[in-house]
């Protein structure tokens, strides 16, 4: 059987994973796609057969040639979009953030709970990358014995006028906390923010507001691991994801990137990706090929869910608070329901 997806929101992403879904992973194809600007959406269309076009999200998630959701419209529009899917029975992956609030976010979980089982998968690519994969394997092995810090590191080139000092911990450490709470098999319950001296990138940028960037985050887990998180989104020399899990008995940390590593004029050098795009296009994939294999056979769905959205949310939440205040901001999260046991 084909999987066949309609997508909502034809930005930057959107175009990505219709492209993804249309013709790489096996057994999908997207039959319907919407977006805010609809002459995009017409676009994108036309580069592919079979694609209709509709007129908003509602239409695309009851469409009858529609048996699952892909939502890739701007944050905000999230809950809705996931709530009219779940209202609808249909499965739904939704783009990072779940939702933009831990409220709105416990009502997908609330609405699902009463579904019955799981239809929501959050896109926390992170998790489908071959090197985190590895780190995760490492750890539960004993390799390096129990894990007592993660360092992470989440460094852009540079970000876009409308990214906001907020950004760099709601749309961009939170892969981080996502990553972290997967890979160290904890919750997180605390946070600290701090700024160091500006980068003058981030500073007076045309047409967008001056960044406190870097930042540096002191997360606190249940487990008692502690968490290094330090964004730097105008480093200029390229998209570099560092990751590194200390342990009792040693370490296990993301190697570097690039096919090749040359050694001339007394140096070693391995290139560094561009863009998360270049970054993570195979982890993409493999969250796509995943998630379409787990619904069409109806099998358990094992991607991030409305529970690591919802926590993830949560953390982003007190990190906004303790950026503000400086101070350190707990994490409370309401007690886990048993269908993410
Ligand atoms: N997993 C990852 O690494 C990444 C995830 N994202 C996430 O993907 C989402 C989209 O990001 P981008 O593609 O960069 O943004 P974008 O701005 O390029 O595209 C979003 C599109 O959604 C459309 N849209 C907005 N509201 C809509 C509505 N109510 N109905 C239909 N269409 C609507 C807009 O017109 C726009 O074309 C965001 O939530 C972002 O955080 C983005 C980049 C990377
Ligand atoms: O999700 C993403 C962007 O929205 C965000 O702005 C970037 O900082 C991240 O690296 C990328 O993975």
């Amino acid at each position: 059987m084909t999987l066949r997806i309609g997508v909502i929101g034809t930005g930057m992403i959107g175009q990505q994973h219709v492209e993804r879904l249309h013709g790489l992973v096996p057994g999908a194809t997207v039959t319907a796609i919407t977006d805010h600007n609809e002459t995009l959406a017409k676009e994108v269309a036309s580069q592919y057969d079979g694609i209709t076009v509709h007129p908003d999200g509602h239409s695309v998630i009851n469409a009858d040639d529609v048996d699952a959701i892909v939502v890739t419209s701007w944050g905000p529009t999230h809950e809705e979009f996931v709530l009219a899917s779940i209202a609808a029975g249909k499965h739904v992956f939704c783009e990072k953030p779940l939702a933009t609030t831990a409220e709105a976010t416990l009502r997908i979980i609330e609405a699902e709970v009463a579904h019955g089982s799981r239809l929501v998968q959050v896109g926390y690519m992170r998790r489908y990358d071959a090197a985190y994969r590895e780190m995760k394997a490492t750890i539960a092995l004993g390799v390096i014995g129990a894990p007592l810090v993660f360092m992470s590191g989440h460094r852009n080139p540079d970000v876009p006028a409308i990214y906001t000092r907020e950004m760099a911990i709601v749309d961009t450490a939170v892969h981080d906390f996502d990553v972290a709470r997967w890979l160290l098999d904890a919750e997180i319950t605390g946070i600290r923010v701090i700024a160091p001296r500006s980068n003058r990138h981030g500073l007076d940028r045309e047409g967008g507001d001056d960044l406190q960037d870097p930042l540096l985050m002191t997360v606190e887990t249940s487990t008692g691991a502690i968490i290094h998180v330090e964004t730097s989104v105008n480093i200029r020399y390229g998209y570099d994801i560092r990751g590194e899990v200390i342990g009792e008995d040693g370490t296990v940390a993301l190697a570097d990137r690039g096919l090749t590593a040359v050694r001339a004029n007394g140096a070693v050098s391995v290139q560094v990706p561009g863009d998360f795009q270049a970054r993570f296009r195979s982890a993409f994939d493999t969250e796509f090929t995943e998630w379409v294999a787990q619904v069409s056979s109806g099998e358990p769905l094992t991607g991030p869910s409305s529970w690591d959205g919802y926590a993830a949310t949560a953390v982003c939440a007190a990190g906004v608070q303790a950026l503000q205040t400086g101070e350190r901001v707990g994490v409370d999260l309401v007690e886990k329901p048993a269908l993410y046991a």
